[in-house]
This record gives structure tokens, sequence and C-alpha cells, in this order.
């Protein structure tokens, strides 16, 4: 696509996204570009007037001068006030912009299923949800501040430049060609590079971003300079095209100057051969000169805003495509609902999103309810995908799953939500008090729910040792609890709200055998309701169950108590065999 139409059509794009915004800041918007235009007529007016009162400073006309001069300050002053008028309504609407794309883009990726945040990976999404909306700032600031003043400026500086001196219009007129074919060619070239910059800039996020959170990882491997290995190559690529852009404007400006300042001494020449045929020109060739530079002015901010929108386009574009990314799961809405614990699993199969094999074939079995399920295999066949169907956290390619008779598809996301809770190994606290992290499981929760809860699951202990008690701060990514204090307060969490069906995906792998159990019989207590699912590395973990899966590639290839999979189950039997063996060695080590 020639390089015009790709742009035209990028506007277009960009504009269908930043129209409903800009019409809500409508206000705003309209007095900043009423104010530049001021500016711009200001600015205009001076060198005319400078020129009148030069006339008059000849002619030795006081009075002339003096009203000239009172006009004159008048202009300044005028100038200065629709400036600050026009900066702050320029900001008024950029910054409110900004703010309003950042809310909407946080809420739509709150709608995000969870494959829409695979798709588009969780840096991808800050960076559109910051840099980009920044990129956008910056441009609409400009464009209320320089881009509706150029139009003005440039034709306005034309008329009274070939008004002040006719015969000099061949000048002004090589002086625009060559200034535009610089502006035109610096432009196209440095269109692309900030394309190349942004991917970029998504690329370094992401090496720091998966550092710095597997910074314990990094230390303990020792992976410090493979890491900065890694972040300086994609750095240095970014560097280097900011590098080529800094060349393409280092020799544009001068190019500007160069080109503006011959006009000027060519002016000057030329009127000062025919001085003597035209007096009047000793008084007009300043205000020429000045309507010149106000050309040139007006050129170079074009070419310049130009390129800065090219990068606040793909910026835009970017947004764009986030804002109109239909969620590839939307929950119905609806009232709460309170189901019973049956879970049931009916021929269900399952692919993730860009797989080409399923990743669980034909499982089904049948959970009553307040039993206790537990699901063992080997590492990747398929057990935390089977969990994360339960809440549907991703949708069956075929087959149903229901909870209390009703198929999830069904349900609206209130009853979801608040009948299934599902606690992963890896913990994830937000930062904020423990109390903040409980109301999560329950959004009422009262000191008494939260006690309870801790009771359950063995968290009160230690958050009885801590000053605040719940009121303690959880830091950034919980960084102030151990492994086994996270996974117990994130099973407080799961248990507040007294789900339904509670999923313990391996959540209580970093928990001593003798907290372990106590959770366990606490659950069995506590919770006799509840319908448990438990996956689990350890075997004693769900040697109690109601019933026991075993998966193995994605399918179930056993299923009973542990009495009768001990008999019948030769994976189930070769699992046993190796954890006691494991266990007696540990025993006797
Ligand atoms: N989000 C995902 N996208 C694509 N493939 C995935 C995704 N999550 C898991 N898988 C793949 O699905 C398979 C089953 O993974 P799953 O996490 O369910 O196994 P698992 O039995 O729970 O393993 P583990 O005991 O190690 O946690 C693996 O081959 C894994 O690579």
């Amino acid at each position: 696509m020639p390089f015009g139409q790709g742009r035209s059509a990028c506007v277009i794009i960009t504009m269908k996204t930043l129209w409903p915004y800009l019409r809500r800041f409508g206000k705003p918007a309209i007095i900043a570009t009423i104010a530049t235009i001021v500016l711009a007529f200001a600015t205009l007016w001076q060198p005319r007037l400078l020129q009148s009162m030069m006339n008059a400073i000849i002619a030795d006309d006081q009075k002339t001068v003096l009203r000239l001069g009172i006009w004159l300050v008048g202009l300044a002053v005028l100038g200065i006030a629709a400036g600050i008028v026009n900066t702050f309504y320029s900001a008024k609407t950029a910054v409110g912009v900004a703010t309003t794309m950042r809310r909407d883009l946080y809420a739509q990726v709150q709608k995000f299923a969870f494959a829409d945040i695979e798709q588009f990976s969780a840096s991808n999404l800050v960076v559109r949800m910051t840099n980009d909306v920044n990129q956008v700032q910056g441009m609409l600031m400009s464009v209320f501040q320089i881009v509706f003043r150029v139009p003005v400026l440039f034709v306005g500086a034309l008329i009274l430049a070939l008004i002040t001196i006719p015969r000099m219009w061949w000048v002004i007129v090589l002086m625009i060609v060559i200034v535009v074919l610089i502006a035109v060619f610096g432009t196209k070239k440095m269109g692309g590079l900030f394309a190349k910059v942004q991917t970029d800039i998504d690329e370094v996020n992401t090496i720091a971003r998966e550092n710095l959170m597997g910074v314990r990882v990094v230390k303990s491997f020792n992976q410090e300079p493979q890491q900065i290995k890694q972040f300086t190559t994609a750095s240095d690529r970014m560097v280097d095209i900011t590098v080529k852009i800094g060349y393409t404007f280092s020799w544009m400006m001068p190019g500007f100057f160069l080109i503006a300042n011959l006009t000027c001494v060519g002016v000057l020449l030329l009127v000062g051969r025919s001085i003597g045929a035209h007096p009047s020109d000793l008084a007009a060739v300043s205000s020429f000169i000045s309507y010149v530079m106000q050309l040139l002015m007006a050129i170079i901010n074009a070419s310049f805003i130009l390129t800065g929108a090219t990068r606040a386009f793909v910026s835009l574009g970017r947004i764009g495509k986030l804002l109109e990314h239909e969620p590839s799961m939307v929950l119905p809405q609806g009232p709460e609902e309170k189901l019973t614990g049956s879970l049931e699993f009916n021929d269900v199969t399952f692919t993730y999103p860009g797989d080409q094999e399923p990743t669980l074939k034909n499982v089904s079995f049948k959970v009553k309810p307040g039993e206790m399920l537990g699901i063992v295999g080997a590492t990747g066949s398929g057990k935390s995908t089977l969990a994360q169907l339960i809440p549907r956290l991703f949708d069956v390619d075929r087959g149903t799953i229901r909870i209390g008779g009703q198929d999830v598809r069904d349900l609206n996301a209130a009853t979801l939500r608040s009948n299934v809770a599902m606690v992963l190994q890896r913990a994830t606290l937000f930062s904020g008090t423990i109390a903040n992290n409980l109301r999560q499981g329950k959004p009422d929760a009262t000191l008494p729910d939260m006690r309870w809860a801790a009771n359950v699951a063995q968290s009160a202990e230690f958050i009885d040792r801590l000053d605040a008690h719940f009121d303690a701060q959880v830091e950034e990514r919980s960084a102030n609890f151990s492994g086994g204090q996270k996974q117990r307060l994130a099973i407080t969490r799961g248990v507040i709200g007294k789900p339904t069906i509670l999923i313990m995906d391996d959540s209580t792998s970093a928990l001593d055998a003798r907290s372990e159990r106590l959770v366990q019989d606490a659950l069995n207590h506590e919770l006799q309701d509840t319908t448990t699912v438990l996956i689990a590395e350890k075997l004693s973990a769900v040697i109690r169950a109601d019933q026991i899966l075993v998966v193995d590639h994605g399918q179930i290839v056993a299923a009973g108590t542990h009495e009768e999979l001990v008999k019948t189950s030769p994976i189930y039997q070769e699992i046993y065999q190796t954890q006691r063996a494991l266990e007696g060695s540990e025993a006797h080590a």
C-alpha cells in the first residue's frame, strides 16, 4: 500500500476508536481549538503591525506610533491569554480522554476469559493500558496545541507574505517545495521506525516482567548474566532504532533552518538590489522574513506531528483492537443462586485454544453432594485442566459439565463464582491486608467468619502471631509470607464463603504432613455439605477421598476408593508403591 494511502486508512480506523472519547470531552476540546486559532491570528498580525509602525516611524507620525504600540501590547496580551487557555483545555481534553480510555481498557480486560488473556499475553495488555494510552495522550496534547494552528498559520503567513512583497512569490514557492520534500522524506523514514520501537518496548517489558516475577529462580540458578544478556539484546535493538530516529531528526532540523536562512539572505539581497525602485520594501522586509519563518515553522510542526502521530496511530490501533475484542466467553448475568453440590462430567473433551490435540478426552464421572473427589496422575496428564473446566475458565469442545444438575454454561456469573471456589498451588494474594484478601472469597465477611476460616485452613496460628492480625499487610506478590503461609491464606480465602464446590489444585503441597492432615480433618468436619475436588501429587492427601480418579494422558483410566484402586489399577499401584518407597527412604534418612 502506498505511504499516503496506508496512512489515510490508518487515520480512519483510529478515528473510529478515538471519536467516542473526543465527543465526551467536546467542550474543553472546542475551547482549546478556539484558543489555538486566536493565538494563530495574534501571531500572524504582529509582523503586519510592526511593519505599519516602521512606516509611521519613518514618516515621523508619533500619534500612529503610539496607537500601534498599544495595539501591539494588546495583541501580545491576547496571544499570552489564548496560549494559557489553550494549554489548560488541551491538557484537560488529552488527560480526560486518556484516563477514560485507560479505565475502559481495564474494564474490558476484566471481561476477558482466560483464553483472551493468554491470547494477548499479560505484559502486552499492560503496555496497551500504559504506554499506548500515554502515546495517545501526547498526540492529543499536540493536536490541540499545534495541529489546528498549523493550517491557519500556513495559509495566513503565505497570503500575508505574498501581500507584503508580491514580486518575491517565487522565492516562497521554491522554499516551500524544498522544505516539504525534506519533511515528506524524513517523515516517511521515521514512520516505520516508530512502529518497530513499539514492538520492541513490548519485548523489553515482557523480559523485565518475567525476570522480576521469577527473581528467586533467577538468583538461585545464578541466571543473572543470561538474563542481563537477554534484556540487553532486546534493549540494544530498541536503542538502535531510537538512534536511527535520532539521526533522521538530526539532519532534518539543520536542513530546515539552512533553507530558511538561505531564503532570508536571498530575499535581503534581492530587496537590497532593488530598494531604489521600491523604497517601501525597507519597512516590509522584516515582516516578510517573519512570515517566511512562520511558514517554515508551520511545515516543521506539521511534519513532526505527522511523525509522532504515526506512533500514536499504532498505539490507537492496538487500543482499538483490544476494545473491540469480543471476549471468547461471556457469562450470563442474573441473581445469585445456591446450588446443590453434585458434580457430573459427561463425555467431556477439551482442547486448549490453538492446540491440535485435545488435552482431555471423553472424561465422565459423577460426585454426590458433600463427597470428596481425589484426582491423581502423572505430571502433565490433565488434572489441572479438568479442574479449570468446573468454574468455566474454559469451555468444553464436547460433552457437558453439571453442577447441582445444571449445565455450567447456563449458570450466571454470580451463581458460578459464589458456588465454586478454587485454591491453586501457586497461591496468588493481592497487596493490601489479609482481611481484604479474605473478602474476595466473601465480600461481607465478618471477623468471626475470618476466624472460622483461618481455623479450618490452619492459618490462625500464624495470623495470631502478627501484631495487626487480620489487618496485617500483604506486600506486593505476598513476599512477606512463606510458601506454606501463602497456601494457608489462599485456602482460608477459598473456604470462607462455604462454597458448594471447593477445588484444591495441589494447594497443600507446601504444607507439612501434620498441617495437611489438620486441614483435611477441618474440611471434613466444618464443610460437610461442600463437595471437595482434591488434586494431589501425594497419594496421602487423597487416600480418604470417597472416590479417586486416575488420569493418564487426558483420560480417566481408573476410578474408585483407595482400597479398590490398590487392588485393581496398575497405574495407581505403581504410584502408591513409588511413594511408599520414597516415604520409607525419607523416614530412614
Ligand atoms: N493454558 C494452556 N495452554 C495450552 N496448553 C496447556 C495450558 N495449560 C496446560 N496445558 C497443557 O495441557 C497438558 C495438561 O496440563 P495440566 O496442567 O492439566 O496437567 P497436570 O496433570 O495438572 O500437571 P501437573 O501435575 O504438573 O500440574 C500439558 O501438556 C500442558 O502442557
